[in-house]
């Protein structure tokens, strides 16, 4: 799977008087010089060095057969925090988080180069056991996928497909993960009636249940709140809230007021680059980029 492509995209000039091109491109902004080809090094701010990384991205590229969707994008996703990615429609943000669990490896045409680790393993390495690898982090998708079976059967299927049978293990799992999934008090007395009876809201969080029944050591959520209500939103960022500190969480999200809600750190790509990522209250207020800014201020995109 891991491949080397000579043709990405380089990192061009260094922006000098040296460089012939820089009288032409200096008053043009960088998002259209990335638009033009051109990759610039992130802006990273100074307090992620100091966080412990769960996951590590170095020089990741990834194509869709010659379309090339990431370019060189380094970055390190820390320790139970909240890392939101934000950035207009098709600038990567999916193709990143999903990625990290190899969940790509499942479109033919996709190839790609660098290096991703879960603290210090390889998650492209020869030879990774995919399905492993998948256990270590969990996923909530777009829109809630609750298996057709009951509310209990859908916590522990995770158990379950590890072989564990012991009821007493089960139930406690179960009872934990609702709980930690803010879902308890609405599902214990219906734990073995389907799942796909419960509210779209309420299938989401089971889903959030489900991930972290097995205890990952990092949850990937992909606009997890796209396909619900305000109010059942609010509950899933409540929720979000709740596992700050105790889970590592990645997240896309198309709302910028949910990542500043929901974020301890913001990366901002745009066009398969990552432009600017930082504290998130920073990178609110005071971007170092004018370019972050006027997305996040809406001036574009
Ligand atoms: N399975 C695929 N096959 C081919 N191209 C793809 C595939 N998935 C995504 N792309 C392309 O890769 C680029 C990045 O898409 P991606 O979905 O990662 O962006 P995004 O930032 O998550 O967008 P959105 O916010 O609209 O979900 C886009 O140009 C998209 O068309």
């Amino acid at each position: 799977m891991v491949t080397t492509d000579t043709t990405r995209v380089t990192n061009g000039s260094n922006g000098t008087a040296a460089d012939p091109g820089y009288a032409e491109r200096k008053n043009r902004g960088r998002l259209q010089e990335i638009a033009a080809g051109k990759w610039f090094p992130p802006v990273v701010d100074h307090q992620l060095e100091r966080e412990e990384p769960v996951l590590t991205v170095k020089n990741f590229c990834l194509w869709y057969g010659k379309a090339q969707a990431l370019f060189d994008v380094s970055m390190k996703v820390p320790k139970s925090k909240v890392t939101a990615l934000i950035g207009p429609s098709g600038c990567g943000k999916s193709t990143l988080l999903r990625s990290v669990n190899r969940l790509n490896d499942l479109v033919d045409s996709v190839r790609i180069s660098g290096e991703m680790n879960l603290y210090e393993d390889s998650i492209y390495a020869k030879g990774v056991d995919v399905i492993e690898l998948r256990k270590r982090m969990g996923m909530v998708a777009q829109k809630p996928n609750p298996f057709p079976m009951s509310i209990y059967e859908n916590v522990i299927y995770p158990l379950r497909i590890d072989g564990v049978r012991d009821r007493r293990i089960l139930d406690e799992v179960c009872e934990t993960s609702l709980r930690g999934a803010a879902l308890w008090d609405e599902a214990k007395d219906r734990l073995h009636q389907s799942a796909l009876g419960l509210s779209g809201g309420q299938q989401q969080r089971l889903c959030v249940a489900r991930a972290i029944a097995s205890e990952p050591e990092m949850l990937l959520m992909d606009e997890p709140c796209s396909a619900l209500d305000p109010i059942a939103t609010g509950k899933i960022e409540d929720l979000i809230d709740q596992l700050r500190g105790e889970y590592t969480i990645l997240i896309v999200t198309h709302n910028m007021q949910q990542a500043a809600r929901v974020s301890d750190y913001t990366a901002f790509m745009y066009l398969g680059q990552l432009v600017e990522y930082g504290a998130t209250a920073s990178l609110f207020k005071k971007p170092q980029l004018k370019e972050t800014e006027d997305y996040i201020s809406g001036r574009f995109g």
